[in-house]
């Protein structure tokens, strides 16, 4: 007994040596100075005293480099955040970050902290180890913040395979929760500034979700049910040999949410978005270059599709020799929507190129991607580019039915249900109206009205029965039209038939242009 308390009184006069050492010299020395050696008093404070209280170290490096992975550990990062949690309260030594935006401050442990933490009722400890590069381990001039770090876990050896298989995973997985959590998403695009082989970004702060999107309940949990069985299926692409990416396809008129369904993916998957302007991409190089360039858990978007490419009517352009060269290179005309035949691009990017950048070899080499295009004109897309497999899900929105109207009112107006309600159902079922519209229709026009809810569904009522009555007018005038044309196409069928039959042979009709340009390149546009 007196042994122990001797034992015990000498670790106390010990301890209590170094530490005054340790206070004496943070005082007196320069703080550079002190930063290099502060290490070594805590590696042997570390070594002296650790044996006290446990048996088993694990150690995680802040930086891995062998034949399968080279960078930063991502156990290490899943652990500097899982620890993050309630550091303020649990380590005396904190560093404070900002968080997105300025918006917070968060803590972490110092170098050189412990933390306890418990599992199961098991008491371990996390020590956070700061290696000085050897170079500036004998410089005085130290900087703080170089130098890798690495957490060590410390545990009683009698509960080593309660911590190695149930423990660790958890910390890893509860980290990786917190990064998504934290994760401050990019919105990123390659028409900005002069190199467009680059990606510029800001903050991704869509606010939409899929609660608010207008669209039929079952057609909406199906998309999100595939998107969810996407991120948690890693092991099934590698099982059946395929890049772990999907590709899907929104196609609809505008107004009906394409958009907005991709701003609701991207906040539903904590994912970034890569927004690609073709027509901003010079060639097929480029297009790869900026792929390669995209990280992974990211969606890359292609807006409207068939606005980008427009390869018929540059191959009519190009001269005999450029056809020469080669006969696969299709340039894509740079045109902003409306202005398609203005403004011609000098981007060479191939349907090939496009094709190769959905499901080429490059494409493998970044993980858990989702490729997005968007089109107003689904009918007018090359078949293989949106084959299934290249674009796996094809969702189509449209016109505003009943049930997406009852999302819009929720949302806009706070509204269930009213005794308007029927009445809207009747009138969507006779017309159409795209929920941008209908959203457009219910939004209260002045702030603070009271009865903003009567006011929004009355409007609409009003613009469902303007629509229905232009939609009759132009359906009428269309059946005038037909009637009028029948007769005349009698007439002129006579006429070309004996055309026809004169200039058989000559194969010089624009039909036979396009008909020499049946390249598996070409997109039906
Ligand atoms: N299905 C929808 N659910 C909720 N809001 C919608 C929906 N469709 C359209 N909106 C509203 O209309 C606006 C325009 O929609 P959005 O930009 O998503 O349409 P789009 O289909 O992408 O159109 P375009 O083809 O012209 O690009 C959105 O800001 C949103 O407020
Ligand atoms: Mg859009």
């Amino acid at each position: 007994m007196e042994g122990m308390v001797e034992f015990w009184s000498q670790i106390g006069s010990i301890m209590a040596t170094l530490m005054f050492v340790c206070t004496f010299a943070e005082r007196v020395l320069p703080s550079r100075v002190w930063d290099s050696l502060e290490s070594y008093f805590y590696k042997i404070v570390h070594s002296l005293f650790g044996f006290l209280f446990t048996d088993v170290t694990i150690t995680f490096e802040e930086y891995q480099s062998d034949e399968s992975f080279h960078g930063r550990n991502e156990a290490y990062t899943a652990i500097e955040n899982y620890l993050s949690i309630d550091s303020s309260e649990r380590a005396s030594k904190l560093k404070a970050k900002t968080t997105k935006g300025m918006r917070s401050i968060a803590f972490s442990m110092d170098d050189y902290e412990v933390i306890t933490d418990e599992f199961e009722g098991i008491k371990v400890k996390w020590y956070l180890e700061k290696q000085l590069p050897v170079s500036q381990s004998i410089s005085w001039d130290v900087s703080r913040d170089e130098g890798r770090r690495c957490y060590k876990l410390m545990f009683k050896d009698k509960y080593r395979s309660i911590i190695t298989e149930s423990y660790i995973p958890y910390v890893i997985e509860e980290g990786k929760k917190i990064k998504k959590r934290n994760k401050f998403q990019k919105l990123y695009t390659n028409c900005n500034g002069d190199d467009r082989d680059l990606w510029t970004y800001v903050t991704f702060q869509h606010p939409a979700t899929f609660d608010a999107i207008a669209m039929e309940p079952n057609k909406k949990q199906e998309i999100i049910n595939d998107l969810m069985a996407f991120t948690k299926s890693k092991e099934y692409y590698n099982k059946i040999g395929k890049a772990w990416k999907r590709g899907y396809l929104l196609y609809g008129p505008p107004g009906t949410g394409k958009s907005s369904v991709i701003a609701a993916m991207a906040n539903l998957l904590h994912y970034d978005v890569y927004d690609l302007e073709l027509t901003a991409v010079q060639d097929n190089t480029s297009l790869r270059k900026l792929l390669i360039d995209t990280s992974k858990k990211s969606i890359i978007v292609i807006e409207d599709i068939d606005c980008s490419l427009d390869l018929t009517g540059q191959r009519k352009n190009q001269s005999k020799d450029d056809e020469n060269k080669d006969s696969k290179v299709l340039p894509i005309k740079e045109m902003a929507k409306g202005t398609r035949d203005k403004k011609k691009s000098k981007s060479k990017v191939t349907l090939s190129g496009l094709l190769n950048f959905i499901d080429g070899l490059w494409s493998a080499c970044g993980e858990e991607r989702i490729i997005l295009f968007t089109t107003n004109h689904v009918d007018k897309l090359d078949p293989a580019l949106i084959r299934r497999g290249r674009m796996d899900k094809h969702i189509e929105l449209s016109y505003c039915g009943f049930e997406a109207f009852k999302v819009l009112a929720k949302n806009y107006l706070n509204l269930e249900s009213h005794n308007l309600f029927e009445k809207i159902r009747t009138l969507l079922e006779e017309t159409r109206m795209t929920p941008a519209d209908v959203a457009e229709n219910l939004m209260p026009k002045s702030p603070g009205l009271e009865n903003a809810g009567e006011v929004g569904l009355e409007n609409l009522i009003l613009a469902l029965e303007k629509a229905k009555e232009v939609e009759r007018l132009k359906a009428e005038e269309a059946l005038k039209d037909d009637g009028d044309n029948g007769e005349l196409d009698e007439e002129e069928s006579d006429e070309e038939d004996d055309e026809e039959d004169g200039s058989e042979g000559e194969g010089t009709s624009d039909e036979d242009e396009d008909d020499d340009s049946s390249d598996e390149d070409l997109l039906k546009i």
